[in-house]
């Protein structure tokens, strides 16, 4: 799975903790993260996490991008619901695009080992099913490309 990885300021601790209890769970993945949280988990875990922007500058509107691209499988966002963000915007917009394409998300530990929990998070054929009521089949799998065409 391709797997994104961030955490608010306040909650980077706790995430850390998560990616260390289940480093051998995660090093069979592809891990992302924005740029302090990503950083943060290389650098402790010794994970390799693709460092993106941190989120204040954009890196919660590149995992937004590769969610819509179909360039992610699951989202971990540990964020701070007792601390305002001056990216608010693009936070709000990740957790969008994420919903609307159907993306697993964690946003706090205990989603986050029940979906490492899961025998489907170790399945590759696993397909995310994009609901769209204009089509026959509602519930389809979509590819890319047919969606282009809708
Ligand atoms: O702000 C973030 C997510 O909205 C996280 O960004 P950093 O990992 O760079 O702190």
């Amino acid at each position: 799975m391709r797997i994104a990885l961030v955490a608010h300021d306040g909650k980077k601790q706790e995430l850390l903790e998560w990616t260390q209890y289940n480093f051998p769970v995660l090093k069979e993945h592809i891990l992302c993260g924005t740029g302090t949280t990503a950083t943060l988990i290389r650098n402790e875990t010794g994970l390799d996490v693709e460092i993106l922007k941190s989120g204040p500058k954009g890196g919660d509107a590149q995992i937004g991008a590769r969610i819509v691209e179909d360039r992610l499988d699951a989202l971990f966002f540990f964020w701070d619901p007792e601390a305002a963000q001056p990216h608010d915007p693009d936070v709000k917009a990740l957790l969008r695009l994420a919903t609307q394409y159907n993306i697993p998300v964690a946003m706090n530990r205990a989603t986050a080992d029940i979906l490492v929990g899961s025998p489907l998070f170790y399945e590759d054929g696993y397909e995310r099913a994009l609901y769209n009521p204009q089509m026959r089949d509602p519930y389809a799998v979509i590819d890319q490309a047919e969606q282009a065409v809708i």
